[in-house]
């Protein structure tokens, strides 16, 4: 019998199914998430039935780009959109398909091969310690032990976090928990990633590596398409492409580099409006984080 850490785990991340989901991308057609509110906020509207707040949608969308930033303020609704991809969260309306599989229908079979790698490492790592919750992505492609154990080994090499596989979870430093969270996610073959602000604990090489790491994971064959969101624009940039969420609606959808020059328009635009006291100086206007 599977224990309880073995079935969460199974819960956010894949072992790749031989079958199932044969189209690629993701398809939302109508896609609205309602969540329990007496009252919307500003720039929400009610939800369908009552009691409820809309926070994202209707969302509608085609993508099979092999990566896909989502970009906009604190609160617009990327992780909520992110979460309808491995129904994490489920649509109040309107349907969410992922690689061909419905996302309310075929739950179970979506998260077989949607890997979902959390802002917070610690509401994924759910071993002990760094080795072994490597391992325990590694079960069903390494059945034996000693080599589950090397190939563990490998990719605590790889994340930078080699010689710490008996360290607690709890005792890695915060960089190191985001990256081993994500080796973790990775060990499980996913066919497409999701990762919600991927880079936000790490310092600047590691956020470089990274970076470079996920955007080109489809091109190595390693998944088909990596979808995250991120306020480093100059990440977001780098995607083929990228959709500007604001008040839980897509309000611009372009290739990286023309969304995050939208992007960061429309904020300075914004700003002046309000006389912002950065705007016109020339600071804020250029890379990074806006
Ligand atoms: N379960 C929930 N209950 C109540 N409100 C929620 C729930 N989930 C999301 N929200 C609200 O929906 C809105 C969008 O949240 P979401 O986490 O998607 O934003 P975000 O764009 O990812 O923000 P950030 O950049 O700050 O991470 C926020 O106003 C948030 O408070």
């Amino acid at each position: 019998m599977e224990s309880s850490i073995t079935q969460h785990r199974d819960s956010i991340t894949p072992g790749r199914p031989g079958s199932g989901g044969t189209a690629s991308g993701l398809e939302l057609r109508a896609a609205v998430v309602d969540v329990p509110g007496a009252a919307p906020g500003p720039g929400q509207s009610a939800g369908s039935e009552a009691g409820t707040v809309r926070v994202l949608g209707p969302v509608d969308l085609v993508a099979s780009e092999p990566t896909v930033a989502v970009i906009g303020a604190n609160g617009s609704g990327k992780s909520t959109l992110i979460r309808l991809l491995n129904g994490l969260v489920l649509p109040a309306a309107g349907s969410v398909r992922v690689h061909g599989l419905d996302t309310a229908a075929e739950t179970t079979a979506v998260r077989a091969r949607t890997g979902f790698v959390f802002t917070d490492p610690l509401v994924q790592l759910v071993m002990p310690t760094a080795g072994e919750d490597i391992e325990l992505s590694l079960r069903r492609t390494h059945r034996h032990r000693p080599e589950r154990r090397a190939a563990a080994e490998r990719l605590l090499q790889d994340h930078g976090l080699g010689g710490l596989g008996h360290r607690s979870i709890y005792d890695l430093s915060g960089g190191q928990r985001q990256r081993l969270a994500l080796a973790s996610v990775l060990a499980t073959d996913p066919v497409l990633l999701v990762a919600d602000e991927p880079t936000t604990l790490l310092d600047l090489e590691w956020t470089l590596e990274v970076q470079e790491l996920l955007l080109s994971l489809p091109g190595s064959g390693r998944c088909e398409q990596v979808v995250f969101t991120t306020h480093d624009l100059d990440f977001a940039a780098q995607a083929d492409r990228c959709l500007v969420i604001a008040d839980g609606h897509i309000v611009h959808d372009a290739t990286g580099p023309e969304a995050v020059q939208w992007y960061r328009t429309d904020v300075l635009a914004r700003r002046g409006r309000r006389g912002g006291r950065d705007t016109g100086t020339g600071r804020n206007t250029g890379t990074g984080q806006l």
